[in-house]
């Protein structure tokens, strides 16, 4: 047995060949909903950066950062952090520092990326950093490529990435066409790392997690310890069942699911791609399509053609095209207009007039409704009006349901965020419910042991205290 082999079979899993998928990794034993079936470090992480926020190297932390004084490009939240990333930037500090600053300015999170990448093989090859049985370059160099897939645009791009790692490392052996591949490589495997709350923190390569294949019904989830990626079953998997986890954002029609993974090259076949195609249109009705005449209807509309109309599947009354027409272009007139928006008071009220032109047109549980309604949230929590804050949020419960089959954690995440708005507006039995579920769903998708899940088990406790007293008084 190889050693990635016997390191996996140590955790119950075993690295398989699947007909049209490559390798994917089996279940060897039972999963039970909650239990980790794989973690990993990243081979090379870089944090992501915007104009407005830095993040830490090390934890990818955003407050009380320091930048480097040599090459002033890392930024690390403390000794700590600086300490754990030294052997890396001890190589990497030299070549960003001797970076003109425009170049520097190109340095992209992808960028920063490949040039850990090479220095950490480099480390590895080299005895400073020991190499493992699940963590080393040859694990690298097995990932999928599709190399062979790339336009001559991509491929280029790619090149021209390649040229520029070999630009910044002038002291490194590297070798054009492997560094092409490898920005291949990230595009199909990398992951981008996320906080407790599910936003993007960065990117990072974990090359036993990227043998995990990708379902639109997945049965495990990737979540993120600080750097270190955690896959755990969201549903019972059972010996011989072969792990899956979602690469994509899972609430959109099928069409949608599939362009995004144009990514990976692939044409996805799980059982909700395959649905009949009955369902599959009554569920782009649902998504994308148009709600019912009479307003206290949730039927789903189909076209018919040959009369120019929208009917009700549900109800038999019928919208006509024209008329469904003319408020879909009010609607994209108000989207465009909303995009120069930057006060959230006067963006709370051009969002609700967009939410109530969208409700005479969108079905109620319509992903374009659901985004606005999302953005509402938002700009009112923002604003610290925490009624209306809560309103939508409960409004947002029901699409989610249908969207990401429970236990998935952006269902517990909104059901956490109900209870915290209950607990503001003093709702402490409502709270306590919206905690409890929260609870059943995160335990499961975060485990019990982060801060993140105390603090959700502490608000639980703390309510239920409450809620006891309020009733026993
Ligand atoms: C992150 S890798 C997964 C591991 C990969 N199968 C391998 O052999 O290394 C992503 C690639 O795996 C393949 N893949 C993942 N999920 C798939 C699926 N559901 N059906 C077909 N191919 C899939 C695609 O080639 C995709 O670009």
């Amino acid at each position: 047995m190889e050693p990635l082999e016997r390191a996996l079979s140590a955790e119950g899993l075993t690295l398989s060949a699947i007909p049209g998928k490559g390798r994917g990794l089996i279940a060897d034993k039972n999963f039970f909903p909650g239990d980790v079936v794989i973690c990993q470090e990243p081979y090379a992480s870089s944090p992501s950066k915007t104009s407005t926020e830095l993040r830490c190297d090390g934890c990818f932390a955003s407050a009380g950062l320091k930048k480097c004084s040599q090459c002033r490009i890392a930024w690390y939240c403390g000794s700590a952090c600086q300490k754990s990333e030294w052997k890396l930037h001890q190589l990497e500090c030299p070549a960003l520092s001797s970076l003109r600053e425009d170049r520097k300015k190109m340095l992209t999170p992808t960028l920063r990326l490949m040039i850990r990448l090479v220095l950490r093989r480099k480390l590895q090859d080299t005895g400073v950093i020991p190499k493992t049985a699940t963590d080393n370059y040859d694990l690298v160099a097995a990932l999928a490529s599709h190399m062979s897939d790339l336009d001559e645009k991509q491929l280029l791009l790619y090149a021209q990435m390649a040229n520029l790692i070999k630009m910044i490392l002038p002291s490194v052996e590297v070798d054009l066409r492997e560094i092409t591949e490898n920005f291949s490589k990230l595009s199909c495997n990398a992951h981008s790392i996320c906080d407790d709350q599910l936003r993007p923190l960065g990117t990072g390569l974990y090359p036993v997690i990227s043998i995990i294949n990708h379902s639109c019904r997945p049965n495990s989830v990737l979540v993120f310890e600080g750097r270190i990626a955690v896959v755990r079953a969201m549903q019972p998997i059972h010996k011989g069942d072969e792990i899956l986890i979602s690469y994509i954002e899972i609430a959109a029609t099928t069409e949608t699911r599939q362009e995004y993974l144009k990514q990976y090259f692939f044409t996805c076949s799980c059982l909700r791609c395959i649905k009949n195609p009955l369902e599959e249109l009554k569920e782009n009705a649902i998504l994308e399509g148009y709600r019912c005449k009479d307003h206290k209807c949730i039927g789903y509309l189909f076209y018919e053609a040959k009369e120019k109309k929208f009917t009700c599947q549900v109800c038999g009354l019928s919208r006509d095209e024209y008329g469904i027409n003319r408020i879909a272009k009010e609607v994209s007139t108000k989207r465009a207009s909303l995009a120069s928006t930057v006060n959230p008071s006067e963006a709370s009220l051009l969002y609700r007039n967009l939410e109530l032109l969208e409700l005479k047109l969108f079905h109620p549980h319509s992903i374009n409704l659901l985004r606005t309604r999302e953005t509402l949230l938002k700009i009112l929590m923002e604003l610290n009006d925490w009624r209306g804050a809560l309103t939508y949020c409960w409004l947002t419960i029901p699409v989610y349901q249908r969207l990401y089959q429970s236990p998935h954690p952006m269902l517990g995440l909104q059901y956490y965020t109900c209870g915290k708005l209950e607990w503001i507006l003093e709702q402490t039995e409502n709270a306590l419910k919206s905690f409890t579920e929260a609870a059943e769903i995160l335990r499961i998708t975060h485990g019990i042991s982060t801060p993140f899940m105390k603090e959700l088990f502490s608000k639980l406790e703390e309510a239920r205290a409450e809620d006891y007293y309020k009733q026993s008084a």
